[in-house]
């Protein structure tokens, strides 16, 4: 069975509920290729809102969570909680995570593992900087990431979407190229090929993110090994529906 192309918008911190209507009530415009999973990643605080006014084909998801499920964390939410209101993905691993709160490689793999131990979805975020890029790391980098998560995830990849996001290319309008992006993507799925299992490496979806917008996404979503896109600016506007129809 082929890989259902899988499009995340991640609104990280921005929205208030004015703008959020009219992101919601976009959607529910579309019309959305009904062949497309549609994931939208929310400040917390809203949430319980945006599930509360998204259609049931709309899934929600958390932009963080922590790796315990209660406790003296002030300040974080556990993915019990958001099981609680009814959100069942999260993303992990961002890079704004890993670079401006400082979350490790095996930070992100102990939440990786609670939130899919507590019946979540992940999405979950690795991808090179410039100078990482620049220096001919970029798979030392992308693996290295994806090595951290391979215990975590255990034999829960049918709940885990990778997301291949270079950090030069994420809010940057600086895009990888469809070519660029391909061989990262392609590079990877033969890693998990050797390292997790030819099933694993076969099924598991894997977005690009950085900078897609309506105009480049048809030419992205045609590489082969680019399953989706995790969508960060714009996801908050109306051209969310034409990247979310790009394989149309
Ligand atoms: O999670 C989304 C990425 O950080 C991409 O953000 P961007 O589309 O604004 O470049």
């Amino acid at each position: 069975m082929g890989r259902k192309f899988v499009v995340g918008g991640n609104w990280k911190m921005n929205g208030d509920k004015n703008q959020i209507n009219e992101i919601v009530n976009n959607l529910k415009k579309g019309p959305l290729d009904e062949n497309v999973e549609v994931i939208i990643g929310v400040p917390a605080i809203y949430l319980a809102y945006v599930k509360s006014i998204v259609p049931d084909s709309i899934a929600v998801a958390a932009q963080n969570c922590w790796k315990v499920p209660k406790g003296a964390f002030t300040g974080e939410i556990s993915p019990a909680m958001l099981k609680d209101v009814g959100i069942n993905w999260v993303i992990l691993g961002h890079s704004e995570r890993r670079s401006i709160f400082g979350e490790k490689d095996e930070l992100v793999a102990e939440k990786v593992a609670h939130a899919l131990e507590s019946g979540l979805k992940v999405i979950a975020c690795i991808g090179e900087t410039l100078e990482e890029r620049e220096a001919g790391k970029t798979e030392e980098v992308v693996f290295r990431q994806t090595k951290a998560l391979l215990s975590a995830i255990g034999d829960k990849w049918a709940n885990v979407v990778l997301a291949y996001e270079p950090v030069w290319a994420i809010g940057t309008g600086k895009t990888a190229s469809p070519q660029q992006a391909q061989e990262v993507h392609s590079s990877l799925r033969n890693w998990l090929s050797t390292n997790a299992s030819p099933d694993v490496a076969n099924a598991v979806r894997i977005q690009y993110g950085g900078s897609v917008t309506a105009a480049n996404a048809k030419e992205l979503a045609a590489c082969s090994d680019i399953d989706g896109f995790l969508v960060g600016g714009a996801s908050l506007k109306p051209e969310f529906v034409d990247i979310i129809n790009a394989t149309k």
